[in-house]
């Protein structure tokens, strides 16, 4: 059977985000690249796999998805059993599904537009979108980062009671963070975390799996104008 495919290119944040839960439950795939400053994604056969011309697209025999959150539990349905993985929850009982339905919507309800401003500001505008090049907006940031703070202060304190945001196993909840987590450490602001020791010793928990260091070691840390990434 032929692997299931991913196009796109994995430096970016949502392609990263479906190539995580692929290398977590160990999956065959096949990455096909685009070349977004190209604007690959843009064209005919692309839209065809998303309509909205983002990326990433995803292929599994005649199954064709889009929204990389979507595309990420059906990887978890289909290959998570084997894995002997249950991120999602759904073995446990309907409180902990609950658990971790709940987080998973916190980080794409709250922390992901608070946060998500800030990487757009200092990398995704200046160094990623062709054409960028403009200085970080320092209200916007400043704004997002009170935000951050205080859905920050809302995680310390739910994890000073359990090692992971649903629970003291890792879900679904806790690795959607990786992506804009990851590049946000690599601006100015990544000490905001140190002021949450237990969110931090959970971002470091996060980081130190084998599957998000394979992931991530795509996704560059250091940003140059110009540069081709
Ligand atoms: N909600 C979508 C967002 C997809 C998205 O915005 N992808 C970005 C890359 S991370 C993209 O294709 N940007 C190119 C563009 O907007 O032209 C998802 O999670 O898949």
């Amino acid at each position: 059977m032929s692997p299931v495919k991913v196009f796109g290119h994995p430096m970016l944040t949502n392609v990263a985000r479906v190539l995580l839960f692929l290398e977590e439950v160990g999956a065959e795939y096949e990455l096909v690249p685009l070349d977004f400053v190209a604007g690959e994604h843009k064209r005919p056969q692309h839209v065809q796999l998303n309509p909205f011309a983002k990326m990433p697209g995803f292929q599994d025999g005649d199954l064709v998805l889009f929204e990389s959150r979507a595309i990420a539990k059906y990887i978890l349905r289909k290959y998570g059993g084997t894995a002997g993985l249950d991120l999602l929850g759904e073995n446990s009982g309907i409180e902990e599904l609950a658990m971790v339905d709940m987080w998973t919507e916190v980080e794409a309800q709250q922390y992901y537009p608070a946060i998500s401003p800030v990487v757009f500001e200092c990398i995704i505008i200046p160094f990623i979108i062709p054409g960028g090049g403009a200085a970080p907006n320092r209200s916007v940031v400043d704004e997002s980062l009170e935000r951050l703070r205080g859905v920050l202060g809302i995680y310390e304190a739910r994890l000073e009671k359990s090692s992971y945001l649903a629970g003291d196993s890792i879900s679904f909840a806790d690795l959607n963070h990786i992506p804009f987590t990851f590049y946000f450490m690599t601006t100015p602001y990544a000490k905001v975390f140190d002021e949450y020791p237990k969110v931090k010793a959970w971002w470091e928990m996060l980081m130190a799996r084998p599957a998000v260091q394979r992931v991530c070691k795509h996704m560059p840390t250091k940003f140059k104008l110009g540069a081709q990434y």
